[in-house]
């Protein structure tokens, strides 16, 4: 039976072949070398005592439906910098979550910080979009590709000088991201067959990623204490979406949850994963 992920695959396909057809890759590639070069992210992200924060842009998912009306992505990106961010995600497929690389476009434009394109990535054409359209991380998904696809998508990321955020979901897809050559592993809590949201599986998930690994905690992150509890499960980013494009204040939350990674309290580390008796807040 198709999951939720195959039939987002399956509409990712039939877009992309009307973007192929619109746009070949010779054109494409020629866009891709006169945009600036991608910047540099491990370092932006693996901070020396703070959790990253990446906000973002959402407008609707598979899970919840329709989340937020957002007129203006870049001005939502401008707040989620001046916040704290250390970089911007932009979810860029159509179909489920209304995104756009128009939308990847536009925060480009407006932000220093890296900006990640956040879509089901299947084929290099995309790799070479992301590039041409100004992303510095591009997301690719364990469980969508398989081994040898996987390892030259990744080859073809960074080769562009993008950096992959490479999502898995069990300490098997680490092993296979990690073989592909992965420098920043995303675990994300949200079971992409069912979407249901397990926070806990980034603590079972995390010990196998290596130290010189970015470790990303992908979704369910509703407030400044679960940056805090995925801190103190070994978390080096956080990415958090519909918090976000839900909230009033979008800036003043992200400052919060930025504040939450750097409390001395998060005590972050792989091996000391006991939880703390004290509430945060
Ligand atoms: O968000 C969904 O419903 C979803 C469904 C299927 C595949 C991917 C999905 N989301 C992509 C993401 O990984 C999240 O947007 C991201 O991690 C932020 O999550 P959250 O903070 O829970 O919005």
């Amino acid at each position: 039976m198709a999951t939720v992920l195959d039939d987002i695959i399956a509409g990712v396909r039939v877009d992309l072949a009307a973007r192929e057809e619109a746009t070949p890759l010779a054109e494409v590639k020629e866009r891709a070398a006169r945009v600036p070069s991608a910047l540099e992210c491990v370092g932006r992200l693996k901070l020396e005592d703070a959790v990253a924060v990446i906000a973002e842009v959402k407008r609707s998912s598979p899970s919840k439906g329709a989340l937020a009306n957002i007129a203006d992505p870049a001005a939502l990106a401008l707040e989620y910098e001046h916040g704290g961010a250390a970089a911007i995600s932009v979810l860029t497929e159509q179909r489920r979550f209304h995104g756009s690389l128009a939308d990847l476009d536009a925060v480009r434009a407006k932000v220093d910080v890296p900006v990640l394109r956040k879509d089901f990535v299947v084929t290099p054409y995309q790799v070479w979009e992301a590039r041409a359209h100004g992303a510095d991380l591009v997301l690719l998904i364990v469980a969508a590709l398989e081994q040898t696809v996987l390892e030259s998508l990744v080859e073809r990321v960074h080769s562009l000088g993008m950096t992959a955020l490479v999502e898995v979901h069990s300490t098997e897809e680490v092993s296979r991201a990690l073989d592909a050559g992965a420098r920043v592993v995303g675990v994300n809590a949200r079971d992409l067959k069912t979407l249901e949201v397990d926070r806990s599986t980034f603590a079972r998930v995390a010990p196998a990623i290596p130290d010189d690994v970015v470790r990303v905690a992908e979704s369910g992150v509703r407030g400044p204490h679960d940056v805090v509890d995925y801190a103190r499960s070994g978390a080096d980013v956080v990415l958090v979406g519909e918090a976000l494009v839900t909230d009033d204040a979008p800036r003043d939350s992200v400052a919060d949850l930025v504040a939450a990674g750097a409390h001395p309290r998060c005590g972050r580390s792989v091996t000391d994963r006991a939880p703390s008796p004290e509430p945060f807040l």
